[in-house]
């Protein structure tokens, strides 16, 4: 059997994706695969359209052109109504972590509970109270957002974008705003969430320390290029990248000799 043959469908296939506001191209012709249970990190400086793919790939918004499979289901191609299907197999989390201010921790994670299941009260509040242990917040079920840390915030959210067991997490920055110590525990915590539970881990990034503590794969975007400059193991990619641009932003700023 060949190595095609033999390997399992990826968790996330993207060919050929074109993305541009109101004509202004962004990214152009982008492939690349994401297996399954692998941490994979989009890299690249600022404006190279990070945020732009995540956005094309979950439908926030939509590609000029080309394709998008999650788990071997065409995105792209799905009717509105199994396109949202799809959405409930993912969980996102963005930026500012996005909990509602006026509900507690654990009514924030029962949200999605209650919008996408029939689950009784009784049972959202035993899985918002497990998810957010899982997440480290065990005891802080009954606080409002604005009561806890930046950091706590963060595995709220988390707790919440677990809360339908997803197969791909699509996280957005998650180290934005946080001390390193902070940061490197939510790292820790991603990486324990995939080993536990075997969910792909979909992350933009341009934290260095995240990226070499917990990317298994990367790949690196450039606004210049319009897509994808490299693609590979972050060490990897840092020692023996044969371009400049890559391992300068993998160095942070100092180019190292060849
Ligand atoms: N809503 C929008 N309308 C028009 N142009 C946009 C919009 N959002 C982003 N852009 C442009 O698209 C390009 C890529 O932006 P994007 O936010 O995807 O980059 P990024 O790599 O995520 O950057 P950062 O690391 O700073 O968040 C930038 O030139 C930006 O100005």
């Amino acid at each position: 059997m060949s190595d095609t043959e033999s390997a399992p469908t990826p968790a996330i296939d993207v060919q050929g994706l074109h993305c541009a506001y109101e004509g202004r191209t962004i990214l152009k012709d982008v492939s690349f695969q994401v297996r399954r249970g692998e941490v994979f990190f989009v890299i690249g400086g600022s404006g190279c359209g990070k945020s732009t793919l995540l956005r094309n790939l979950i439908g926030i918004q939509t590609p000029v052109a080309g394709s998008v499979t999650f788990l071997g289901e065409s995105f792209t191609k799905a009717r509105p109504e199994r396109r949202q299907e799809l959405l409930q197999r993912f969980g996102v989390l963005y930026q500012g972590a996005a909990l509602w201010t006026s509900l507690t921790l654990r009514q924030n994670v029962e949200l999605p509970l209650e919008e996408y299941t029939t689950l009784s009260r009784r049972e959202r509040e035993e899985i918002a109270t497990l998810k957010l242990a899982q997440v480290g917040l065990a005891g802080s079920e009954d606080f409002y957002p604005a009561e806890i840390s930046g950091g706590m915030k963060k595995r709220a959210g988390l707790a919440r974008s677990l809360a339908l067991d997803p197969a791909i997490l699509f996280l957005d920055e998650p180290s934005a705003g946080l001390d390193p110590i902070t940061s490197r525990k939510l790292d820790d915590l991603v990486l324990q969430i995939r080993d536990l539970l075997g969910t792909t881990m979909f992350v933009v990034s341009h934290e260095l320390a995240s990226i070499f503590s917990i990317a298994d794969r990367v790949i690196m975007l450039d606004r210049e290029q319009q897509g994808i400059v490299a693609e590979g193991q972050p060490r990897e990619l840092a020692r023996s990248s044969g371009d400049p641009r890559v391992r300068e932003f993998l160095h942070r700023g100092d180019l190292p000799p060849t």
